[in-house]
């Protein structure tokens, strides 16, 4: 049997910081995990470094769903995004042993491909409407079927999704979280004409996304799915905070807006009442937040029974790692919807080798065996962590809101 011989931390930040779980084997392979939570990066690192690494070694690294179940019922204290970071990263890293030993890229371990690429959104955005469709333009040039389109608020300065850069997109930018303002009103206003002029200027061959990133109740939610209504939005994304899942059942009496949700999940029960009750379209869990790639299948396979898609998060604070994984998983599951993809840098490819590929709106997993993705550790240790927050959002009284 491959053998856990050792297993380490690696903490890089080729302009964002990313955590990466890699472990050996007796056998000479090693494989990769993201432990990567943004703002929070080394509370995971010393969970897996403190507290899991010691209790690998001398592991059958074969035994995947026997480690996860030990991590998972042997922690005592259960879910949460630290640890299901942490359990994500090891599922992750023996998913790809496996495979490599096996000598076959991961997702026909999966089951084979279900599909022949992944479908991908990019992400469109700007200060003002005409510049979030100027960016929107080019995404469709380059061939993406999907765009999600985020644009600035009249009146207000930094909302969430409008980013300093065209087409890097890094929230955590501040050495202490920086404050924005926020004014549901104001949004609401201004958001159904962002995509009146979208499906203008861009017709309606294109996927268009949005993503509300949590900022509205549930009355509030359902008056913008309608709204949106009339130009078919592929989904609304995080319309309201989902701690309480039976609140996305008054969204749902209001509007036909396909609904997605989860990319702060980390576990089924975080969603098992929206996929029971068929209260969301899309469920957006992915794997290193959700507890990697054996929890996300659980949670993808509860989906299908329930007529919900996945629709993994994508973002670029998910590293490379992430995103091969995800793209296996989502190239073998039947009921997969759409994945998000931010592309990383240039500083951050080099960092993180990889094999997938993206053509035509579409991404692929590559056939290197395994992930086909791994960490180059003399590139990591060029860029030492530097501690950045995501920011914070108050509205104009100054009570604090969801960013
Ligand atoms: O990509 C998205 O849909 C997001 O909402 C991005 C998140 O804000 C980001 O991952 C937080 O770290
Ligand atoms: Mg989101």
């Amino acid at each position: 049997m491959p053998k856990i011989i050792a297993a380490k931390v690696i903490v890089t930040c080729p302009g964002r910081n990313f955590v990466t779980l890699k472990i050996e084997t007796s056998d000479g392979v090693h494989g990769v995990g993201d432990a990567t939570l943004n703002g929070r990066e080394l509370a995971v690192a010393s969970y897996l470094t403190d507290h899991v690494i010691p209790c690998l070694i001398g592991r059958d690294a074969h035994q995947i769903e026997d480690i996860w179940q030990y991590l998972y019922r042997g922690a005592y204290w259960r879910r949460g995004p630290v640890t299901m970071a942490a359990i994500a990263a090891v599922d992750t890293a023996l998913w790809d042993i496996k495979a490599k030993i096996a000598g076959l890229p991961l997702y026909q371990l999966l089951g084979g491909a279900c599909r022949t690429g992944v479908m991908v959104y990019g992400h469109a955005n700007g200060a003002t409407v005409e510049e979030t469709l100027e960016n929107a333009a080019i995404y469709a040039a380059q061939g993406y079927k999907a765009i999600r389109l985020q644009s600035g608020v009249p009146g207000l300065k930094g909302v969430y999704g409008v980013s300093k850069d065209r087409f890097f997109y890094e929230p955590a930018d501040g050495d202490l979280p920086t404050e924005s303002l926020w004014s549901t009103e104001k949004y609401l206003r201004s958001a159904p004409g962002l995509f009146e002029a979208a499906r203008d200027a861009l017709g309606w061959d294109v996927h268009l996304l949005h993503d509300v990133h949590h900022r509205l109740t549930p009355i509030e939610a359902g008056r913008l799915g309608k709204d949106l209504e009339p130009y078919r939005p592929f989904w609304m994304e995080d319309a309201v905070p989902a701690e309480n899942q039976a609140s996305f059942r008054i969204i749902r009496q209001h509007t036909t807006t396909p609904l997605a949700v989860g990319e702060v999940f980390n576990s089924i029960w975080d969603c098992k009442q929206l996929i029971e009750e068929q209260l969301i379209d899309y469920v957006r869990a992915t794997v290193v937040h959700a507890g990697g790639i054996t929890h996300l299948r659980r949670i993808a396979s509860f989906a299908d029974l329930h007529h919900v898609r996945t629709g993994c998060h994508g973002a670029t604070d998910l590293s490379p790692v992430c995103m091969a994984a995800a793209l296996h998983f989502d190239l073998s599951v039947p009921n997969f919807g759409i994945q998000e993809y931010m592309r990383h840098t240039e500083a951050t490819d080099a960092v993180f080798p990889h094999a997938y590929s993206f053509a035509d709106g579409m991404l692929h997993p590559g056939e290197a065996i395994g992930l086909g993705v791994d960490i180059d550790e003399v590139e990591a240790a060029k860029h030492p962590y530097k501690r950045a927050y995501l920011p914070i959002a108050r509205r104009e009284d100054g009570s604090m809101h969801d960013w």
